[in-house]
């Protein structure tokens, strides 16, 4: 069977932030959605043409974020749902803070596979200035061979997940159906599911015992209003959906789709969701990316590792102009959690989005989905090809030869690179409670 080239291949939406001294670039993707027609509300209702925004308070996704002090969700026909500043925002400040994905993964044999732990995304050392000298984890799973563990305990927590994905992951290997992103794509696919399934297997539990307990998390219902653009992908890559979908559906544990979809009825949906979860990972989906040490010395690139879905970050549309960027608190250090340094609970590839410039009330948010270094022709190429839009922010209304300035980006990253460690860390600083903490060596620096 044909080979599925860059299917489902995580496009980035993100903003790209290089630093001069250190190659650290900060990209956040979004890879692209398609929609599906039922849980969206849009504005066409009642106003087939008007290019109205409306507020949606009544929306899931505008609840989950209500009590931001920083943003409003608003909704447009042609942009969908965009977020808009609620009061003036500093340039430094965080928008989302600290919000941890729903769903991640290591991408599909990475090079850094073996040296950052598959549950907690932690580095196998956090004093090795080069990631070739950084040791490789031993402890990983001897079925698939694919999953590494910095430790016991990340192994056991991730038992929950991996004893559902091994054998897809086994047969994944010996497949030459997919290439290596869309393989990564499709373990994304698979935690997505098992999400699903553990919270209905929760449910159960909670209904079972009579026990009430309100959770405020994100959750499965709310993944699926996420925008799926499932309209706008071409035949083509409908058909490699599909495929990947059988693949899927073939390779998973029969008890555990039981649970999922109980009738056929329901086994027809589950095909049909899975081509909605593949649109929903491509237009929403982040890349997930450190700044890994390289061996010259104080030199650090930002490489992508892997993606993530983030609910709240899903919101903000793109603009080759961007306001905001996303930094992800690579848990590199996580161990010698020192008093000094503040108490971590969560994943490593949780994120902040930030304000890269001052943010006036009422003014959108956005961030950049693709490289804004790229000329505007192949910006409008890529935002259409892989997002399903025309982009007319900004800098793509105008001259074709235009190219963004990058200046703001450069002003933020001098600002907020971490200077410790005799001046050559090269993380990020972002805001943690009314200090700032930099993502890499993570002492508090007062602000
Ligand atoms: C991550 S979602 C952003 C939120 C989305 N608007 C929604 O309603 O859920 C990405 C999708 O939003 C839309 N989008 C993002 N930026 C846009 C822009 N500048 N103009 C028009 N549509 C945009 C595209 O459909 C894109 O695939």
């Amino acid at each position: 069977m044909e080979t599925l080239l860059t299917s489902l291949n995580t496009t980035s939406i993100g903003s790209n932030i290089t630093t001069t001294t250190t190659t650290t670039t900060i990209t956040t993707t979004i890879p692209t959605t398609t929609t599906t027609t039922t849980t969206i509300p849009t504005t066409s209702n009642n106003n087939d043409n008007k290019e109205e925004e409306i507020l949606i308070p009544s929306l899931l996704s505008s609840e989950l974020i209500s009590n931001s002090k920083n943003s409003i969700i608003k909704q447009s026909k042609e942009k969908g749902r965009y977020v808009v500043a609620k009061r003036d925002i500093k340039a430094g400040e965080s928008i989302v803070f600290r919000e941890e994905p729903y769903v991640v993964c290591m991408n599909y044999k990475d090079p850094y596979e073996r040296k950052i732990c598959h549950h907690c995304f932690g580095l196998s050392s956090t004093t090795s200035k080069s990631m070739i000298t950084t040791p490789d984890f031993t402890l990983h799973c001897e079925t698939c061979n694919i999953v590494w563990y910095c430790s016991n305990y990340c192994q056991s927590n991730d038992l929950t997940y991996h004893k559902h994905e091994c054998f897809t992951y086994k047969r994944m290997q010996s497949s030459s159906q997919f290439d290596t992103s869309c393989k990564t794509s499709i373990k994304l696919l698979l935690k997505l599911i098992i999400k699903q399934y553990l919270e209905i297997k929760e449910l159960s539990i909670k209904i079972n015992n009579d026990s009430s307990s309100p959770s405020s998390s994100v959750k499965f219902k709310d993944i699926l209003t996420l925008e799926t653009n499932l309209n706008k992908f071409s035949t083509q890559r409908i058909t490699e959906f599909r495929m990947i979908s059988k693949f899927i559906e073939k390779t998973m544990d029969k008890e555990f789709l039981k649970i999922i979809c109980p009738t056929n009825r329901e086994v027809i949906e589950f095909q049909n969701n899975l081509i909605k979860l593949m649109c929903i990972l491509e237009c929403n989906s982040h890349d997930i990316s450190f700044t890994i040490p390289q061996s010259t010395k104080s030199s650090y690139e930002y490489c992508s590792i892997g993606i993530g879905l983030f609910y709240h970050s899903s919101m903000f549309n793109h603009s080759c102009n961007p306001n905001i960027c996303k930094v992800i608190e690579s848990k590199q250090h996580a161990q010698p959690i020192s008093n000094e340094m503040v108490e971590y609970s969560g994943n490593f590839a949780t994120h902040s989005m930030i304000a890269i410039k001052d943010i006036k009330k009422d003014d959108e948010i956005s961030f950049n989905y693709i490289q804004i270094t790229l000329s505007k022709v192949d910006r409008l190429k890529k935002l259409e090809s892989a997002y399903h839009f025309q982009c007319k922010c900004s800098s793509c209304i105008g001259d074709i030869n235009h190219k963004p300035s990058i200046k703001s980006h450069s002003q933020f990253i001098e600002k907020y690179i971490c200077k410790s460690k005799s001046g050559n860390c090269s993380g990020i600083l972002f805001p943690l409670n009314d200090n700032l903490i930099c993502n890499i060596c993570r002492p508090i620096i007062l602000k």
